[in-house]
């Protein structure tokens, strides 16, 4: 589980390849088949050229990169922070977790992004929450919110809004996959810990996508 697919993309113009991970969002047990979700950056060298496939091209997968490796129950709480197209890989955590019965873990989502659309996976994250509202909860904060009466919390993810948010304990685990801005406000550097160690989560205790 948890895992992503190199792709290798060769833009109309350019000598190099160009090779970006992309993480299925369909079932990891689906075969035959596989969905990826892919946000289109405007000067995005992979992304426009994945957008500009019509139906019969191909593109190539180098290889599966190995993510977090994942066995049920392996924590009694995962906190998931997501940001923009970042959902993509906590989506696939989400479904593996929830997907499996023998899997009890209690999941809470903290998902930001910068307006109304780009709320990706809203249906099939309500979905999950209606089949296991005991287990799954999530928070949608809403950085420039385009709807006059936006039911959403207003705001980037924040060390007040974490504070509240999640509960820190032993056996919890945190999974981060945002932009570069929102990961380095929580993660930190070298120098300068994060919103998470802050909050007073171990280094152990934090995943990266
Ligand atoms: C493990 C992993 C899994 C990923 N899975 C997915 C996925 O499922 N779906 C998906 O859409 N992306 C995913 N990504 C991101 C993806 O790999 C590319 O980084 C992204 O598509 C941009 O590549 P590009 O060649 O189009 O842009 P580049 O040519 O590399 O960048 C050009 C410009 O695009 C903008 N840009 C690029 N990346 C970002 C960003 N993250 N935030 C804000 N602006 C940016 C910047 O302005 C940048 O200067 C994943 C990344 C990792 C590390």
């Amino acid at each position: 589980m948890t895992s992503s697919l190199l792709t290798v993309s060769r833009p109309e113009g350019r000598w190099f390849p160009v090779i970006r991970p992309y993480t299925p969002i369909s079932s990891l047990t689906k075969q035959g088949s596989v969905e990826l979700m892919v946000r289109k950056y405007p000067n995005g060298k992979a992304s426009t050229h994945i957008h500009s496939l019509a139906p019969g091209d191909t593109l190539t997968f180098l290889t599966a990169l190995k993510g977090f490796p994942w066995s049920p129950n392996k924590f009694s709480q995962v906190h998931l922070i997501a940001g923009g197209a970042g959902i993509t890989p906590i989506f696939q955590l989400i479904q593996g977790i929830l997907d499996n019965p023998a899997d009890k873990t209690k999941i809470n989502l903290i998902f930001g992004v910068n307006n109304e659309q780009d709320l990706l996976l809203r249906e099939e994250l309500e979905s999950y929450k209606t089949r296991f509202p005991d287990r799954f909860n999530y928070i949608y904060t809403i950085s420039h919110p385009k709807e006059e009466n936006s039911p959403y919390r207003k705001g980037h993810v924040t060390e007040e809004l974490l504070k509240t948010a999640v509960t820190v304990d032993k056996d919890s685990h945190v999974f981060v996959s945002g932009p570069p801005a929102m990961e380095a406000s929580l993660l930190g550097s070298r120098s300068a810990p994060g919103i998470l160690s802050r909050l007073g989560f171990a280094k152990g205790q934090i995943y990266q996508f």
